[in-house]
């Protein structure tokens, strides 16, 4: 049912101090309307439920003139993540559900939320890592976010030459999973992915199910979502989720497989997945949703230009607590420097760290020794995920000055990671 617009009457555009609260138990339908007005949506029922029951109420903010304080201007949410970081699950902060009402934006009411948010992190101790997925690549980097991964789309002509020969294992099958499959069945293959890959979060049940939702969008036209398996006597080794979008052209079968997810244990398995989804039936295209950039199906295709690669930004990170953030993670190799970091919204940050890490972990003191290196707090959430190289990219983009000759190519190579980091989940 379409909800009616809230009023919002805005006073003083350029001086109203915005009030940042938490979500009253009565608010939900107007925290609900600001969303869809914000994204320019109109839920079902159906579709409001499975969305909500990721919504963590208690994490939930909203911002209001003190003088209409019933009028939600702005709306956010944080999920409460466990995702794998270079060396392991660690907990961070999912910032989620921002919106401000159309009558209200552009007056500093995100800026309000990002305020209350981040200090608030800070000052309740909470998770020292944040991270989100940006509507828009320009609204974050202002609050300190880097982005942190990024993402190759695909679109790989169908048929059976589009990858290349690979392991077979004579044991491995391929099945269609009923609707009646359990969730958690499959939930070690997807562990399998998300104990490697830094950016993978941990699902509960709810994530399971939120995994099977498919936004409107999505559905006109197409097939509901379908789960193949792939398995041995042993139980699943892989499994992918796909939609297909039945077409015909005057030259015949044109249909469109849209895969939505696709993990794997190890890969035979993994080719084995592939391999069903590149050559299904009636179809002439598979549109892979944004997978890793080392994604190993990248070096099973055969012809990786004709799959029409496009690069993208996917999650965004920034450090909430850099002395308990930096050590929360691994490094790749022995790195002992001076970082000196800008940080002007979280003030806390800003100065001089000298971070002594490796694969172990590492330790960090502030110091007044000269800096190694020089940089903000965007640029160390860009690197923290491990992306590869991704300090000396930026010192190449003129986003991170080296002080001390050699610091530069040390400190890049410890903050990379030898797997991508990727979420598999835009939430
Ligand atoms: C993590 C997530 O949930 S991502 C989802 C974000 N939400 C949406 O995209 C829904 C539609 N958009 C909106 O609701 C709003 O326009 C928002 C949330 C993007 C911005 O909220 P506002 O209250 O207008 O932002 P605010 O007034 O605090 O702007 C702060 C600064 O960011 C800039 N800014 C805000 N939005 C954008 C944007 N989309 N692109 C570029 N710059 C932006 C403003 O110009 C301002 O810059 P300034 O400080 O130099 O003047």
């Amino acid at each position: 049912m379409a909800t009616r617009p809230p009023a919002l009457v805005v006073r003083s555009v350029v001086t109203t101090t915005w009030q940042v609260r938490g979500l009253g138990p009565d608010e939900v339908r107007a925290f609900l309307a600001v969303d869809e007005l914000g994204f320019h949506l109109s839920r079902s029922p159906e579709d409001e439920a499975v969305e909500l029951s990721l919504l963590e109420q208690d994490r939930t903010l909203v911002a209001v003139d003190p003088a209409a304080p019933r009028d939600l201007a702005g709306v956010a949410a944080t999920y409460s993540h466990v995702m794998t970081l270079p060396g392991g699950p660690a907990p961070v902060a999912g910032l989620t559900w921002v919106s401000v009402h159309p009558a209200a934006r552009r007056r500093g009411v995100l800026s309000a939320l990002m305020r209350h948010h981040l200090h608030g992190l800070h000052g309740e101790g909470r998770e020292p890592v944040a991270a989100l997925w940006a509507s828009e690549a320009a609204i974050y980097g202002r609050f300190g976010y880097g982005a942190a991964s990024r993402q190759v789309g695909l679109t790989v002509p169908r048929g059976p030459r589009a990858l290349v020969p690979a392991p077979d294992d004579p044991a491995l099958r391929v099945r269609l999973a009923g609707d009646d499959e359990p969730l958690e069945r499959l939930e070690r293959v997807y562990d399998a992915e998300r104990l490697r890959r830094p950016g993978v979060h941990a699902r509960d049940e709810r994530w399971r199910r939120a995994a099977l939702f498919v936004p409107p969008p999505e559905r006109a036209g197409r097939t509901p979502l379908r789960t193949v398996v792939v398995e041995d006597g042993a139980g699943a080794r892989a499994y992918g989720r796909y939609q297909v979008e039945p077409r015909w052209s005057a030259a015949g079968a044109d249909g469109v497989v849209h895969v939505r997810e696709a993990f794997a244990t190890d890969p035979a398995a993994y080719a084995a997945l592939w391999r069903f989804l590149c050559d299904l039936d009636l179809t002439a295209s598979v549109h892979v949703r944004p997978r890793p950039t080392d994604d190993p199906l990248l070096d099973l295709l055969v012809d990786v230009r004709g799959a029409q690669p496009t690069l993208g930004d996917a999650l965004y990170v920034r450090l909430v607590d850099l002395e308990r953030a930096l050590p929360a993670r691994a490094y790749a190799g022995e790195v002992d420097l001076v970082l000196e970091v800008a940080d002007p919204l979280c003030p806390w940050n800003a100065g001089r760290w000298r971070l002594a890490a490796g694969p172990g972990g590492a330790a960090v003191e502030r110091t007044s020794a000269p800096a190694d290196l020089a940089l903000g707090t965007r640029e160390l959430g860009a690197a923290y995920l491990g992306a590869a190289g991704a300090l000396a990219r930026l010192a190449a983009a003129g986003r991170v000055e080296e002080r001390t000759a050699g610091a530069l190519v040390r400190a890049s190579r410890a903050f990379s990671w030898d797997v991508q980091p990727w979420s598999p989940a835009v939430w």
